[in-house]
């Protein structure tokens, strides 16, 4: 059966790359449905007002919280989770994502403005799992972007879709690391060359040579990362490196 994913955003527009490429042809392949609401559907006013002024003043609007409402009981199969796109929110990562694509589907709840009233997350959890997620320290101006990259990072996980499944199993963070270089033909390209052993046909060295540089590339670019491994992630040996 296919994942569902649904989009609720004032832009469905911008959602539109979601066709292409990888999610194209898993969707053809019956392996994704996505559908993508505009919210506006659900206001009642003739200028189908989404946002109003913020309670306790300050600046900017928030988003009202009915038509919120209203679109989420039509779209959101019961117990669906609610993914919601917020600075504010937990840090997304390559588990969550892994975890959401065992589920049969997933709604977003593109903010815009200053966000949206936070009744509306407190609502939505009465109906199944909300998880207000960052994916990244900064601000953008809506949660459009953020559900492009979100819907990426889950849909490549979907039994099915990435043909080569190993490549997937050896992403980035799959082991708590960050992956080390990679290279192609020419051996050696305006005076740069491939490391050696890559070349030597001994397959343990290699497979030591590329941990080696998962580790010291992650202690170098993410040491948050290193504290957050599990007990006997790493050797003395290289707990030294
Ligand atoms: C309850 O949640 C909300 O109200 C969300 O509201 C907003 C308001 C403005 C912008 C966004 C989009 O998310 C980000 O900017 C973001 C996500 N990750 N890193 C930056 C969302």
């Amino acid at each position: 059966s296919s994942f569902l994913i649904q989009v609720v955003t004032i832009f469905p527009e911008y959602l539109a790359p979601l066709r292409q490429s990888l999610l194209g042809k898993a969707a053809e392949r019956g392996l994704v449905d996505i559908a993508v609401h505009d919210l506006r559907a659900w206001t009642d006013d003739v200028h189908r007002t989404v946002d109003d002024a913020p309670y306790g003043g300050g600046p900017g609007m928030v988003m009202r919280p009915e038509p919120w409402a209203r679109a989420l009981e039509e779209v959101r199969p019961p117990g669906t989770r609610l993914v919601v796109p917020t600075p504010a929110g937990r840090p997304f990562t390559q588990a969550m994502a892994a975890e959401w694509a065992a589920e049969p589907g997933l709604v977003f709840a593109c903010g815009r403005y200053e966000g949206i009233d936070q009744r509306v997350a407190d609502w939505a959890a009465e109906a199944g799992p909300v998880s207000e997620v960052s994916i990244g320290d900064y601000v953008l101006a809506g949660g459009e972007s953020a559900v492009l990259v979100m819907v990426e990072a889950v849909t490549r996980l979907l039994p099915g879709v990435v043909g080569n499944r190993e490549s997937v199993e050896f992403d980035s963070h799959a082991d708590g690391l960050l992956e080390g270089p990679s290279y192609t033909r020419p051996a050696s390209w305006r005076g740069h060359d491939v490391p050696p052993v890559l070349l030597s046909g001994d397959h343990a060295a290699i497979a030591r040579w590329r941990r080696e540089q998962s580790l010291r590339r992650t202690a170098a670019r993410r040491p948050d990362l290193l504290l957050r491994l599990p007990e006997g992630a790493l050797t003395e040996a290289e707990r030294q490196l």
